[in-house]
C-alpha cells in the first residue's frame, strides 16, 4: 500500500524500553512532537494494537518485532534499535514492507569491554563467592584458586568492535590475548588470532564470547566445548543468550570443570524488572549473573539515544538510509529547491524503466535521481521541480511492484 508523508506533528513516534531522554530531546529539537516514551517493552498483543498508528518505533533488546507485528504496523516508516543487536527484529519482514531498520553499532561497546575485563579479574580471584559468604556472615580468607590476571591467557571468541576493545584493555593489565573469529582480523597490540575454536578453548584461562546472534553462532557452546576447556578455567558470555546451552554451562560449573562464570545474557530473559528471573545458574558459587546490562551505562545510553534518533530523523527529513542494517544504503544531499520523491519497490526487472516512463508521460522533469538496490528491494530517490510534487507521487504509486512511496516537500518537508 503506497504512502505519503505527513506534517511532522502528525508523525507518531513510539519509544519503548526506557530509551534515553537524549533521543526524545533530539526528536523535539527536530520538530517531532508526537512522542510516546515508555519505560518497558510491550507484550505482543499490546504492541500489535499500539503500533497500528505509529510511524517510527524505537526499541532495545526486549521488544520482538516479528511478522505479526509488522503486518499490523500499517504506517510504520522506520525502526530504530537503540542497541547493537538486531536479532529481535524480523529484518526480512521489515524489508518486504519497505521499512529500514537502524541501530547503534558502536556506542555501548566500551561499556561491555570494561565490564568483561572487571569480571575477568573478579572471577580469577573468586570474589563473587567470597563476597556472598561475607554477606552471609562467613569469612573465606584463602588464596586457594585465586590468581593474578597478569600472564593468564584471555581467549576472545568474536573479534569485532567489543572483542577488539577488550583485547586492548586486557593487555594493559598483563593478560595474554588470543582470539578466534570466522573472519581474519587485524590483531590489536600483541594479540594473536588462532586457527580454530578448539585451539582457543584448549589454550585460554578465561574464555569470553562476543559474537552476534546468527545461525552459525546459535548454541555454538555446548558441553562438547566446555569439555575442551582447561580444568579450572572461566567462561564469560555478554553476547546473546542463544549462543550457549546454559544447562551445559551449569553442569560444567557444578562438576568443578570451570571455576567460575559471568553471564549477562540468557536464552529467556524477563520482560520487565518485575518478572522473576529463572535460570539453572542461580545459586551457583563464583558465578556473576547480571540482567543484560553489559551496555547499560549512562554514557552509552545517552550516546545511543542521540545516534539512533539522528538516523531516524535524517531518514524522515531527507531519505538517507546510510548504516541501515537491512536496506539499500543511499546518502542524499539536501534538496532546498526541489521536492523529493522516495520510491521503494520490489527489486524485479523493469521497475526503473516503468518509473521513468510514467514520469516522462506526465511531463515531469527529473532534476536528480539516486538508486540503490539489494537482492530484494530497490530504493530510488527522485528530486523534481516544486510544481510537480503531488502529481509525480500519484504517477509513481501506479508503478507495479511499488512497496511504498513518500514525498518530502522542499520547504516544509512534510504536508498531508
Ligand atoms: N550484553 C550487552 O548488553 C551487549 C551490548 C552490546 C552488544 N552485545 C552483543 O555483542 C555482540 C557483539 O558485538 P560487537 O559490536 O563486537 O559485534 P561485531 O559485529 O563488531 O563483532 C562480532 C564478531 O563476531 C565474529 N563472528 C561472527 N560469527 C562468528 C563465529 N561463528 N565464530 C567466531 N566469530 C564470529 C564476526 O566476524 C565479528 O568479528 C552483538 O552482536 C550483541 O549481540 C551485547
Ligand atoms: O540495551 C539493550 O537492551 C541491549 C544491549 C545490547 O545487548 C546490544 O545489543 O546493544
Amino acid at each position: 500500500m503506497a504512502k505519503t508523508s505527513l506534517d511532522k506533528s502528525k508523525i507518531k513516534i513510539l519509544l519503548l524500553e526506557g530509551i534515553h531522554q537524549s533521543a526524545v530531546d533530539n526528536f523535539l529539537n527536530a520538530g517531532y512532537t508526537n512522542i510516546e516514551h515508555l519505560s518497558t517493552s510491550l507484550d505482543e498483543e499490546t504492541l500489535i494494537e499500539k503500533i497500528r498508528d505509529v510511524h517510527f518505533i524505537g526499541i532495545r533488546s526486549r521488544t520482538q518485532l516479528n511478522e505479526r507485528v509488522f503486518a499490523a504496523a500499517e504506517k510504520l516508516t522506520a525502526v530504530g534499535c537503540f542497541c547493537i543487536g538486531t536479532n529481535q527484529v524480523d529484518l526480512n519482514a521489515a524489508l518486504a514492507r519497505g521499512i529500514p531498520v537502524f541501530n547503534a553499532p558502536y556506542s555501548n561497546t566500551r561499556s561491555v569491554a570494561e565490564l568483561v575485563l572487571a569480571e575477568t579479574i573478579m572471577l580469577l580471584r573468586g570474589i563473587p563467592e567470597k563476597s556472598t559468604r561475607a554477606h552471609e556472615g562467613g569469612w573465606l580468607k584463602s588464596a586457594k584458586n585465586s590468581h593474578e590476571a597478569r600472564g593468564k591467557t584471555l581467549g576472545i571468541i568474536g573479534y569485532g568492535s567489543i572483542g577488539a576493545q577488550l583485547s586492548v584493555l586486557a593487555e594493559s593489565v598483563g593478560l595474554d590475548v588470543i582470539y578466534y573469529d570466522v573472519v581474519t582480523k587485524l590483531a590489536m597490540g600483541n594479540a594473536r588470532q588462532v586457527g580454530s575454536l578448539e585451539e582457543l578453548l584448549a589454550r585460554a584461562d578465561v574464555v569470553t564470547l562476543h559474537v552476534p546472534d546468527v545461525p552459525s553462532t546459535r548454541w555454538m557452546i555446548t558441553k562438547e566445548q566446555f569439555a575442551l576447556m582447561k580444568p579450572g578455567s572461566i567462561f564469560i558470555n555478554a553476547s546473546r543468550g542463544s549462543t550457549v546451552v546454559i544447562e551445559d554451562l551449569a553442569e560444567a560449573i557444578k562438576a568443578g570443570k570451570l571455576l567460575g562464570a559471568a553471564v549477562d545474557v540468557f536464552p529467556s530473559e524477563p520482560k520487565s524488572n518485575d518478572e522473576e528471573f529463572v535460570s539453572p545458574l542461580r545459586g551457583l558459587a563464583n558465578v556473576i549473573l547480571t540482567p543484560h546490562i553489559g551496555g547499560s551505562t549512562l554514557e552509552a545510553q545517552e550516546n545511543i539515544g542521540v545516534e539512533v534518533s539522528e538516523k531516524l530523523i535524517t531518514y524522515s527529513d531527507n531519505g538517507t538510509t546510510i548504516t541501515s542494517v537491512n536496506f539499500p544504503e543511499v546518502a542524499l544531499p539536501a534538496h532546498p529547491d526541489k521536492h523529493r520523491l522516495l520510491h521503494i519497490h520490489e527489486n524485479v526487472p523493469g521497475v526503473m524503466s516503468e518509473i521513468n516512463r510514467v514520469l516522462s508521460e506526465n511531463d515531469i522533469n527529473i532534476s536528480g535521481q539516486f538508486l540503490q538496490t539489494n537482492e530484494k528491494v530497490g530504493y530510488v530517490v527522485i528530486d523534481v521541480d516544486k510544481a510537480y510534487g503531488v502529481k509525480a507521487l500519484e504517477a509513481l504509486k501506479q508503478v507495479d511492484h511499488t512497496l511504498r512511496t513518500r514525498v518530502l516537500y522542499s520547504e516544509t518537508n512534510y504536508q498531508d
